[in-house]
């Protein structure tokens, strides 16, 4: 049996799945954790990568593909060195320069139009001009900047000549989807030099062998992607279909044929990782709000969840605006979250539990609108990623959405779309393997509930 692996390094942790080449059935899967934190030493993300695929994991694999966190800023010397810790997509100390750089092209229309993405901290140009202007002496050792990704898989191949993909390109503020370059302009403008970035290349193509030691040696690592465009293949997801991911992250994206520049800034306008176009909506609050629910009620996230389906939608008047680590869309680097419409009737556990779950999905349902703003058709809510295992979160996500929504069998779809690369990359065929061993979704529906979204309207507007 031939066997392919895919990785998935996200914020919070190492995934990794070992899928057949041929029907994609999962063979065997392991997971390792990350430090906390907005900026990380790049070797935490590879030593989990080792711990993760220790054991003999990737013993009999014949190709890998790694899809990573986007954004992350990885500075490296004219050694090849690691200049300072990665700045993660999720740290908001950009937010100046952000705003500076909007200005200094001449406002958001301009930046949508040059790289598909108006500036927000997330984007690693904007963690580049904050590096000019705090760290100056950092900033002058800089001689390549990578992504998570493309980092790993350079780590991988040990190569000296790294390379990514259009879609991880994406988000960095300085590629332009629609034309498939790279807006070196940019990068001066926002670092003052023009440091090595990595070559581009297509969507099948191999980065070579694996060359590190503590692996075995497989012969194919794909070029991999970003997380998003990872968990696109992953779900071998289509045009019409709105995908609605709850991690670290809340994101809503889809396939697209065509590029988008939203001059509003809140749809990113990135590529897919199959040479199509991923526009996508990113929330900072999504699944650990549920965790900080559980926390600030001292319960667990089951009970927490039992709590959630005993209350009324709405939660009795009370609202959560979840902007527990800023946000990101809307653009409120510095917000904090809120709980309003408290009265003596509402304040009990399960009501409270409720508003956290409905002020997260309210955010993503905000999401999936702008992406219709956008002309993005949905036929089909797929709901994936560590939040869509709550039992609250299926239930009460198609009342918020006013849509039926699909829920695939909890997995690692990040993974497993670095894993289908892997093999489309072995295979060096024009379109990815259809892998015929993926279950059908199961769909949740419930008729919409529109308090649920008119009072999180009224909170955020007061
Ligand atoms: N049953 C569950 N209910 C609520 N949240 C969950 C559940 N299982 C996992 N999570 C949360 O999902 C998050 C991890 O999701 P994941 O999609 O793997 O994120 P990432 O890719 O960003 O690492 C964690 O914050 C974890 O607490
Ligand atoms: O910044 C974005 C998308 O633009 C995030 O979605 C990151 O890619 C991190 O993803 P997770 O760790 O939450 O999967």
């Amino acid at each position: 049996m031939s066997l392919v692996a895919g990785v998935d390094s996200s914020t919070q942790g190492t995934k990794i799945v070992v899928r057949d080449t041929a029907t994609g059935a999962l063979v065997r899967q392991a997971r390792a954790p990350h430090t906390e934190g907005s900026e990380i030493d790049p070797e935490v993300w590879w030593r989990a990568l080792l711990a993760a695929a220790e054991g003999g994991l990737l013993d009999g694999v014949d190709a890998i593909g790694v899809a990573a966190q986007q954004h992350g800023m990885v500075t490296l010397d004219e050694a090849g060195r690691v200049v300072r810790p990665a700045l993660l997509w999720n740290d908001t100390r950009s937010a100046g320069a952000a705003a500076d750089l909007t200005e200094e092209l001449g406002g958001p229309a301009a930046w949508a139009q040059a790289a598909g993405s108006v500036p927000v901290a997330s984007l690693t140009v904007t963690k580049l001009r904050w590096l000019a202007e705090h760290e100056p002496a950092n900033a002058e050792r800089v001689a390549g900047v990578l992504l998570p990704h493309d980092w790993l898989t350079a780590r991988l191949t040990g190569s000296s000549d790294p390379v990514t993909d259009r879609g991880d390109a994406s988000g960095t503020g300085y590629f332009a989807p629609a034309t498939g370059e790279y807006r070196r302009d940019l990068l001066r403008m926002a670092l003052g030099s023009e440091p090595r970035l990595p070559r581009v290349a297509g969507p099948a193509e191999t980065a070579g062998p694996v060359r590190a030691p503590g692996l075995p040696g497989i012969g194919t690592v794909s070029v991999g992607t970003g997380d998003n465009m990872g968990a696109a293949l992953g779900l071998a997801a289509r045009p019409g279909d709105v995908v609605v991911s709850i991690g670290t992250s809340g994101t809503a994206f889809a396939v697209a044929e065509r590029s988008t520049a939203d001059p509003s800034g809140q749809v990113a306008g990135f590529a897919d990782a199959t040479g199509r176009f991923l526009p996508l909506v990113c929330t900072l609050n999504a699944a650990r709000v549920l965790t900080a629910g559980a926390q600030a009620l001292d319960v667990s996230q089951e009970e927490f969840d039992a709590l959630a389906l005993a209350a009324p939608p709405g939660a009795g008047g009370l609202t959560v605006l979840p902007y527990l680590d800023g946000e990101r869309t809307p653009n409120l680097p510095d917000a904090t979250g809120a709980l309003s419409g408290m009265t003596r009737a509402n304040l009990r556990p399960d009501r409270i539990a409720r508003a956290f779950v409905e002020g997260m999905l309210c955010g993503l349902a905000d999401a999936i609108d702008a992406l219709v703003d956008q002309g993005v058709p949905v036929h089909r809510v797929l709901l994936i990623g560590g939040g869509a295992r709550s039992e609250a979160v299926t239930a009460i996500a198609p009342q918020v959405f006013g849509r039926p929504v699909a829920v695939p069998e909890a997995g690692e779809y990040v993974a497993d779309g670095a894993a289908r690369q892997a093999a489309w990359a072995l295979a060096a065929t024009p379109a990815p393997p259809e892998w015929s061993a993926m279950a059908a979704p199961r769909v949740s529906e419930a008729d919409p509930e529109p308090v649920i979204r008119e009072q999180y309207a009224a909170a955020r507007g007061a």
